[in-house]
């Protein structure tokens, strides 16, 4: 006999989790929801939240610069002191607005460590030690991701920054090291360099951001550089240290000594911290996979309908093999809710664009860096539609060449793509870098998922004079 029987419990309580709870409960079902942390999840306290309110004013101060007669009025710095103030009120780490908001929706909150028993079955521990026992028809894993430690000697003896610890930082360190040029670690070095650190980013591969449109990184790389930041490309750490101690101020923080870097290139690196951005892996090593056949620390394979085995147990967000984003996750946690309801009532499953498959993670999936420029896209890159063996062609134009763009800002750098199937017709892929982007992605995520013919599209009238229009020239480049 359990302690608890519900029809739906999910392990984790970040914002996927939270939604396929929401989801279910409001379709009828009983639902439970089991956190070991904070309600809310990586992307409230440590993640998306509070790397954004770090992000919007280096942003917004950047704009300003490029604006003759507002760069003079907003003259100095950022305050950082300020700008970490209002992070606080974004992402201080208290839950208990978001726990009040499950239990208003009548979602059951278990605090505690939950590990699956057998079919159907979750444990949970609470942190006094006590354990609850629950029955559900339907189990959700959505336990998030942990950041990977790559092999450098030393790496784990230097009380590493992180995510977390950045995120989250009560002051601003006079230099950085980071390691990993990926989304984290170019969003960091943004924010870190604009708030007033020293900041070197270490990237083992060719380029920053490689996910991205080749174009994309270059222009980032460019930015970042003459922003001051020492960008170290086809390079990788082998070692660290932390030295120093209360007479080396310069390289150390308040509390700390600093760290020195080896890089494979034989030069050493000094800063005050070090923040490991280089990628994450799935929190799944300690939720008792092993109990039903599967590997513990690995990537739940969900299908479409977020299924992983049978029809009870299902994985969404950071935990499963989509993609590693909020938007994405909360969008598998609403077709899970719906498959989870309608195998509740023995409904049939609908198909590709129902509310029971994840049909946009294969095809539109967006995202937007938040750097200086920004990159937002959607869908493929030119590279990535042809390896998916379709036939494109892709054409680009530079946003500061329409009038939206010159009135944006003096010298705009920016650019537009798209990637067209010439067999259909249609925009698979599109990218947009430059001030202001990211309110311009929808647009295209819009356009890929309708699967708009070209020649619909040349009806769609951009606003005179708006960013938008690079569309239009998009279209008139491309042949129309
Ligand atoms: C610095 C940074 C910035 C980011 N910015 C963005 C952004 O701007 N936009 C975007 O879309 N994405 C962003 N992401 C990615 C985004 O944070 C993740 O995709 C998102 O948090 C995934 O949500 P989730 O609910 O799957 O996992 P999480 O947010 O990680 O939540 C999982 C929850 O499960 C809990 N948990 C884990 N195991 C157990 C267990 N056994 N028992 C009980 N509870 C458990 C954890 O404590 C956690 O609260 C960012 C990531 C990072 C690192
Ligand atoms: N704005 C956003 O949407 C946003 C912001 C931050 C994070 N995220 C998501 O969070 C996830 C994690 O981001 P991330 O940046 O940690 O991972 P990532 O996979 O995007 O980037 C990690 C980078 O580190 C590099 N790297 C790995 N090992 C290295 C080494 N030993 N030396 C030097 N470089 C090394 C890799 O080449 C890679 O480019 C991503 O899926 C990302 O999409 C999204």
């Amino acid at each position: 006999m359990s302690d608890l029987e519900v029809d739906v419990v999910v392990i984790g309580a970040g914002p996927v989790g939270e939604n396929v709870a929401d989801r279910a409960h409001q379709q009828g079902l009983s639902a439970a929801i089991v956190e070991s942390r904070l309600v809310g999840g990586e992307c409230s306290y440590y993640a998306c939240i509070p790397s954004k309110a770090l992000l919007r004013p280096v942003d917004l101060y950047a704009a300003t610069q490029r604006m003759p007669g507002v760069a003079q009025a907003v003259s100095g710095t950022v305050d950082a002191a300020k700008v970490l103030a209002r992070r606080d009120e974004f992402a201080g780490e208290d839950d208990s607005s978001q726990a009040d908001w499950l239990s208003g929706a009548g979602i059951t909150l278990l605090r505690g460590h939950g590990r699956i028993t057998s079919e159907r079955a979750v444990e949970v521990t609470h942190h006094d030690g006590t354990t609850t026992s629950v029955a559900a028809r339907s189990v959700v894993v959505a336990t998030g991701s942990v950041p990977v430690y790559p092999p450098v000697d030393g790496l784990d003896g230097v009380n590493a920054w992180t995510n977390q610890e950045a995120t989250q930082a009560k002051e601003v360190p006079d230099s950085l090291v980071i390691l990993g040029g990926g989304v984290v670690g170019v969003e960091m070095a943004t924010a870190f360099r604009g708030l007033g650190a020293r900041v070197t980013l270490v990237q083992h591969s060719d380029r920053l951001v490689p996910t991205t449109e080749p174009e994309a990184g270059r222009r980032l790389h460019a930015s970042l550089t003459a922003s001051g930041v020492d960008v170290r490309l086809s390079t990788s750490m082998t070692a660290v240290r932390r030295e120093g101690g209360p007479g080396d101020a310069a390289e150390r923080s308040s509390t700390r000594g600093g760290v020195v870097a080896t890089l494979d290139d034989g030069t050493e690196v000094r800063a005050a911290e070090l923040l490991v951005a280089a990628g994450r892996k799935p929190a799944t090593s300690d939720i008792g996979l092993d109990t039903v056949g599967l590997e513990p620390g690995t990537h739940l394979a969900a299908d479409d309908t977020t299924t992983v085995q049978g029809d009870w147990l299902y994985a969404v967000g950071d935990a499963s093999t989509g993609a590693q984003l909020t938007h994405m996750g909360k969008y598998q946690a609403r077709i899970c809710g719906d498959v989870v309801v309608a195998r509740s009532k023995g409904a049939e499953l609908g198909g590709r664009y129902s509310h029971h498959a994840t049909t946009a993670e294969h095809t539109a999936v967006p995202q937007v860096i938040f750097t200086d420029p920004q990159i937002g896209a959607v869908g493929h890159t030119d590279a990535a539609a042809r390896d998916a063996g379709l036939t494109v062609r892709a054409v680009s134009y530079e946003i500061g060449s329409v009038a939206g763009g010159s009135l944006q800002a003096d010298g705009y750098d920016g650019f537009a793509s798209i990637v067209v199937d010439t067999d259909r017709n249609v925009i698979v892929g599109a990218t947009f870098v430059g001030q202001d982007v990211a309110e311009m992605v929808h647009a295209a995520t819009i356009a890929v998922v309708g699967e708009v013919p070209l020649e619909r599209l040349w009806h769609a009238v951009p606003s005179f004079p708006t960013m938008s229009e690079v569309w239009l020239r998009l279209l008139e480049t491309y042949g129309l």
